[in-house]
């Protein structure tokens, strides 16, 4: 009887030598590209299409938005409070990034509920200061003449809870097994990035990943990536429900404005792993 057939996958304990997929192609389990998820493929197209021209747009008209400094709040913040300091071109700016941000949010928080189903967390666990801060940012890597000489974001792990990002165009990669492996651009699929502070709300069980993204030679690459953040004044610590004294607290209390402060701080350095720096000893 065929291998395939037999009834052998019932008691396997270890995935067996011949179905092990080869490192580069493995899909992993920490960033997951979702599909079937709720956001409608029309508003996907539109909005990577309106930022594309955002992009497109005579220098000019960019200078008006352009800022190296990064309190400033239009860093294109997306909640009512700051839509005054979004874009007025493209045209439809407003209104596309608006309905793009309010179907994100559903969406984030669904996973963030999937996830507390998942880990034994009460539902809604994440839904108030925890999910408060919502923030969009949009990446625009132009062809590069030598992909191999440069990045277009060094490795990292973002410091938030949760980023969901969309790319039409391949280049997010993610460290795992002690490389690097690329993540597909699957059409309308968001990638699901567990960041900072799920590692330590989950006790470790969910891990930040690591990651970067590459340019390619031949075509300009936009990705849409929506951090979803704790508050400020918001104190991370693990979840009452995953600890134990089977299960000790990996992790101290923090303020998140302290992680985060310190995360910027650390920015520059390409091996900061801030988190560390909040584990309790063994
Ligand atoms: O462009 C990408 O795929 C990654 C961007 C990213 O990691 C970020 O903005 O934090
Ligand atoms: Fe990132």
């Amino acid at each position: 009887m065929s291998i395939r057939l037999s009834s052998w996958s019932k008691e396997a304990q270890v995935v067996p030598a011949n179905y092990v997929f080869p490192p580069e192609i493995r899909p992993g389990d920490l960033a997951a590209p979702v599909i079937n998820h709720g956001v409608s493929e029309e508003l996907m197209d539109d909005t990577m299409s309106l930022f594309k021209e955002f992009f497109d747009m005579p220098v000019e008209d960019k200078a008006a938005y352009y800022s190296e400094d990064k309190s400033k709040s239009f860093r294109l913040y997306t909640s009512e409070d700051h839509i005054q300091s979004w874009p007025e071109k493209p045209a439809r700016y407003r209104e596309v990034v608006g309905t793009y941000s309010a179907e994100v949010r559903k969406l984030s928080l669904r996973i963030l509920d999937l996830i507390c189903e998942g880990m034994g967390i009460e539902m809604g666990y994440f839904a108030d200061e925890l999910s408060k801060i919502q923030s969009l940012v949009i990446n625009h890597y132009p062809p590069c003449p030598n992909p191999s000489l440069v990045l277009g974001v060094r490795g990292h792990c973002d410091p938030n809870l949760i980023t969901i990002l969309q790319q039409d165009v391949y280049g997010l990669q993610i460290f795992k097994g002690e490389q690097w492996v690329g993540v597909e651009s699957l059409p309308h699929a968001f990638v699901i990035n567990i960041a900072n502070q799920l590692e330590m709300i989950s006790n470790g069980k969910l891990k930040s990943v690591k990651h970067r993204a590459v340019t390619n030679s031949s075509i300009a690459r936009t990705s849409i990536v929506t951090f979803i953040s704790p508050s400020r004044e918001c104190v991370i610590e693990p979840a009452k429900a995953l600890v134990s004294v089977c299960s000790p607290p990996l992790f101290k209390a923090v303020r998140y404005k302290e992680f985060s402060d310190t995360y910027m701080a650390k920015t520059h350095d390409p091996n900061s792993t801030v988190v560390e720096s909040y584990k309790l000893q063994a």
